[in-house]
């Protein structure tokens, strides 16, 4: 009779999990920032609040964002005027919108990942989705299996509401789930749209102001699994999973909130934010690397950080004293998509992946983070595999 200890034993992986293919998709339309101002206070009809509008501008132009994609364009506004009104009672016409859209991005990025990792979709054991544009079930993660064809037995899981840490925390379940199942592949998948906090400006409101300026659509997705398949080359990591861990910064449950409520999604971020976490970032990099037994200079690592904003990166570099062009991936993520909330992190991995192919980025290890409500910091240690692959 097999003990349970042996039955785990042959169950788990050899290997670490590592990310094996990546994807990502954002909708068609797209705002330049420069104009986004002019382009939002017209189709909101709120050109009455100049001072909103010049702040606007102000937050534009220190965003560090050049281009934001959106699903709800100035057509499908038109269509919905009750969207700009916050006091209208619409979140039930915005879930519906966002049930269909949510999971079409999500497909769009998860079949470009699945083309790169050169196995068929059904091969997939696990699904992991996270996004704070939902309020449904079956959710989003239900529906993006039926339109990859997955098996009916994968394993489903969704993230909801975790903002912009839940790109993280989605890969570290991956992580978890691929070493603990032999031979599991788990597709991870991110999509946020902003349509359910999309408002027109209301005084007193700076929330929504400040929203308008930085956030943006996109989804991303990442197929994990340890042991990878190398007859044939079939499957080629690109990092390595090493050690993740989450942290929650005590005390700062009010610092960045989301609601669903009759009219949309409420969310507060507090204007506190970059410094917290400039305050708190230190500590969870030297837990996760003296856990590991090494303690490199900073400089020595790539990074992969989400990119909240602007300011979010600049404390960062500031603190640890990274050198000109180690944080170029976040910036570069930030300038072309925004804050795509939950599913930026990955498009990093997606930008830091081919300034190594080209060389721009020599460090073998490095830090993906991620940050959002709680506020809760994501931290994972990889291994870049994906150096000389190109
Ligand atoms: C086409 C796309 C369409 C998109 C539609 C979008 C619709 C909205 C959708 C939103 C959905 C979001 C839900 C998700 C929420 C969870 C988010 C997270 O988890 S974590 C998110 C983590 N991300 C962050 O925490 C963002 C980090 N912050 C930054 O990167 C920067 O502060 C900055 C870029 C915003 C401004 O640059 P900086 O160098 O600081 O420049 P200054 O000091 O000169 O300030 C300029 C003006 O900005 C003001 N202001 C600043 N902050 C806030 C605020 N929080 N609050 C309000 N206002 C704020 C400030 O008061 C000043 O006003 P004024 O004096 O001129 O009147």
């Amino acid at each position: 009779m097999a003990t349970v200890q042996k039955i785990r034993r042959e169950h788990r992986a050899d290997g670490p999990a590592a990310v094996l293919a990546i994807g990502t998709a954002n909708p068609e339309s797209f705002q330049l920032q420069d104009d986004y101002a002019d382009y939002y206070f017209r189709v909101t009809k709120s050109e009455h609040h100049a001072d909103l509008k010049d702040k606007l501008k102000r937050i534009c132009k220190k965003s560090g964002i050049e281009k934001r994609y959106a699903h709800l364009d100035e057509e499908l506004l038109g269509a919905h005027p009750d969207f700009i009104d916050r006091t209208l009672p619409t979140l039930d016409a915005r879930i519906e919108m966002a049930s269909a859209a949510v999971p079409a991005l999500a497909a769009s990025a998860a079949e470009k990942a699945i083309a790169e990792w050169n196995r068929p979709a059904s091969d997939i054991t696990h699904l992991v989705f996270s996004t704070y544009s939902g309020g449904k079930a079956p959710s989003a993660d239900l529906r993006l299996a039926s339109l990859l064809g997955l098996r009916p037995t994968v394993s489903r899981t969704i993230l909801s509401l975790n903002g912009c840490s839940g790109g993280g925390k989605a890969l570290q379940l991956a992580k978890e789930l691929a070493e603990n199942n032999r031979g599991a592949r788990v597709l991870v998948a991110c999509s946020e749209i902003t349509l359910l906090a999309f408002y027109g400006s209301l005084e007193g409101r700076l929330d929504t102001i400040f929203g308008q300026g930085i956030f943006g659509d996109g989804a991303s997705a990442a197929i994990v699994g340890a042991d990878p398949v190398v007859v044939g080359t079939i499957e080629r990591p690109l990092f390595e999973m090493a050690f993740a861990t989450q942290t929650t910064i005590p005390g700062t449950e009010d610092e960045i909130t989301m609601q669903l409520t009759k009219g949309g999604l409420d969310f507060h971020v507090s204007t506190r934010v970059p410094k917290l976490l400039k305050n708190n970032i230190e500590r969870c990099l030297i837990d996760a690397l003296e856990f590991l037994g090494v303690s490199p200079t900073w400089n020595d690592l790539f990074w992969a950080i989400h990119p909240g904003g602007r300011a979010i990166l600049d404390h960062v570099e500031d603190l640890l004293a990274l050198d000109d062009g180690k944080l170029a991936a976040s910036r570069r993520v930030l300038s072309e998509f925004g804050n795509m909330s939950g599913a930026t992190v990955i498009f990093v991995l997606d930008e830091m992946r081919r300034r190594m192919a080209r060389g721009e980025e020599v460090a073998e290890w490095g830090v993906m983070m991620a940050f959002g409500p709680g506020i809760t910091i994501e931290t994972m240690v990889l291994h870049a595999t994906c150096h000389h692959e190109n």
